[in-house]
């Protein structure tokens, strides 16, 4: 795994129409879930299409750490878990490197054991703030026993003998710190309930309920949803098939729209609505997207996309649209840097605190290479110029962001001069056939 070596840059230059099919990896939020539930439920799970990810990855140890079973076997992983409630006490600190996922859920996870557990991450990781998972857990009887200033990482974590349901109101949309407060309760006696004031992705109920965790969701007047789990139930392993990342989808669907004669399609990507922002945002902007060959796998929707070069023009991005988009804003800010006009994005305020301040971190990369756009608190507004003219030649300061890495690649390959990023290392925790997938539809990359 990359433990920081010398930065490799990568630069990205204007390239000839884009052709072909694109086969996504795995999706990460769903590979992650499916490595922890696997690993915590009795008897075997057996599944398909993962992403092998570094991100993903660290989770499988972790799961291992504790006592769960995890082979490649072929194109499938097999898994013998510990059963529910009856993780071990890792040996060593679990290191998440660069996974906020990773770190936050196993933190739930573990936070209502009666054991000791280390919790390590990458430079990137160990600035971002973990009280959010932590502040749930201290009410469930979770001893906080080291943490650096602002509850940042390594942290060490010691589970109370006998841990308390709570009734807990997620304060700002996150399906980490959702997820992680769903996965102590399910080692803590009687009924759970995380209120969340508005909707996340949904793949941890969906998919512990699957598992056949004693779990039910209401949804009340005011839009509120209710989610009530029955803690010290057992889980059964599972048959899963990853469909294809729709975030990842996000960099061959962008590149497509702005490289002037391109026709790409885009195979299996998942259509859970919690995760299409962009493609809406995308249409509203008059990308010719097709969703193709709608059908169902595995408890969810997937499609192809087809996708062929389109004029866009600037649109006004609503705050509530975020959860449904949040890790594709970076790359709608390349597209919106082609359109006619301004896009503005709105309620953006989550992206201070992901790999990095995705929010500078765009803002100043669009900047460096000459795209007109203003950073605000909490927005981001970008006004594109058509056809990319005059645009490009800047070096773009990626900060340990596989998500700043690939957006960045995409602008340079319909700017006018091309565009390096810093460091493409980072680019293997989420989507490490990248390069090779892009270079295939013909994007100059190298
Ligand atoms: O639950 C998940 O799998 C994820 C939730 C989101 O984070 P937040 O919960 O911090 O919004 C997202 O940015 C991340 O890439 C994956
Ligand atoms: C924010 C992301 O991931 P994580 O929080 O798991 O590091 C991402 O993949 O864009």
């Amino acid at each position: 795994m990359n433990d920081h070596p010398k930065p490799q840059p990568a630069t990205s230059r204007k390239s000839g129409p884009l052709f072909g099919k694109a086969r996504l990896p795995g999706d990460k939020s769903i590979s992650h879930r499916a490595f922890m539930f696997g690993g915590l439920a009795s008897g075997e799970t057996r599944i398909t299409g993962l992403l092998e990810g570094e991100d993903v990855l660290r989770t499988g140890e972790a799961m291992k750490a504790m006592g769960a079973r995890i082979e490649r076997n072929g194109a499938e992983w097999v898994i013998q878990g510990t059963g529910n409630g009856c993780l071990l006490e890792p040996a060593e600190p679990l290191d998440f490197g660069n996974a906020g996922t990773g770190v936050r859920l196993t933190m739930g996870l573990v936070g209502t054991y009666d054991m000791k557990t280390h919790f390590l991450g990458d430079p990137s990781l160990s600035k971002r703030p973990m009280g959010r998972v932590l502040d749930p857990l201290r009410e469930m009887g979770t001893q906080v026993l080291k943490a650096e200033p602002g509850d940042r990482l390594p942290i060490t974590l010691q589970g109370p003998q006998r841990a308390a349901p709570i009734s807990y109101r997620v304060p700002m949309p996150s399906a980490q710190v959702k997820s992680a407060v769903l996965l102590a309760a399910l080692n803590t006696p009687g009924v759970t309930t995380v209120i969340e004031p508005v909707m996340t992705r949904d793949h941890t109920e969906k998919m512990l309920a699957g598992f056949g965790a004693a779990l039910e969701v209401e949804t009340d007047t005011e839009g509120m949803r209710h989610i009530r789990i029955e803690g010290q139930g057992r889980l059964q392993g599972q048959v899963i098939a990853v469909p294809g990342d729709p975030s990842s989808a996000g960099f061959p669907l962008v590149a497509a729209l702005i490289v002037p004669g391109s026709d790409i399609t885009i195979e299996n990507v998942l259509m859970n609505p919690t995760r299409t922002g962009l493609i809406l945002t995308l249409q509203e902007m008059g990308a010719d997207i097709e969703l193709m060959n709608r059908r169902s796998a595995g408890g969810e929707d997937v499609a192809d996309l087809r996708v062929r070069s389109s004029e866009l023009k600037g649109v006004r991005v609503p705050p509530e649209r975020a959860p449904s988009m949040i890790d594709e804003y970076p790359v709608l800010a390349v597209a919106a840097s082609f359109a006619e006009g301004e896009t503005l994005m709105e309620g953006l305020e989550e992206l201070r605190v992901k790999e990095s301040d995705r929010l500078s971190a765009v803002a100043n990369g669009l900047k460096a290479n000459g795209v007109d756009c203003t950073e605000g608190e909490t927005t981001l507004s970008v006004r594109g110029a058509p056809e990319g003219r005059g645009l490009g030649g800047g070096t773009v300061e990626t900060h340990l962001d596989h998500r700043i890495a690939m957006s960045f690649l995409i602008l340079g390959l319909a700017t006018a001069k091309p565009v390096t990023v810093d460091d493409r290392a980072m680019i293997a925790t989420s989507f490490p056939e990248f390069m090779r997938l892009m270079t295939d539809l013909g994007a100059e990359i190298e």
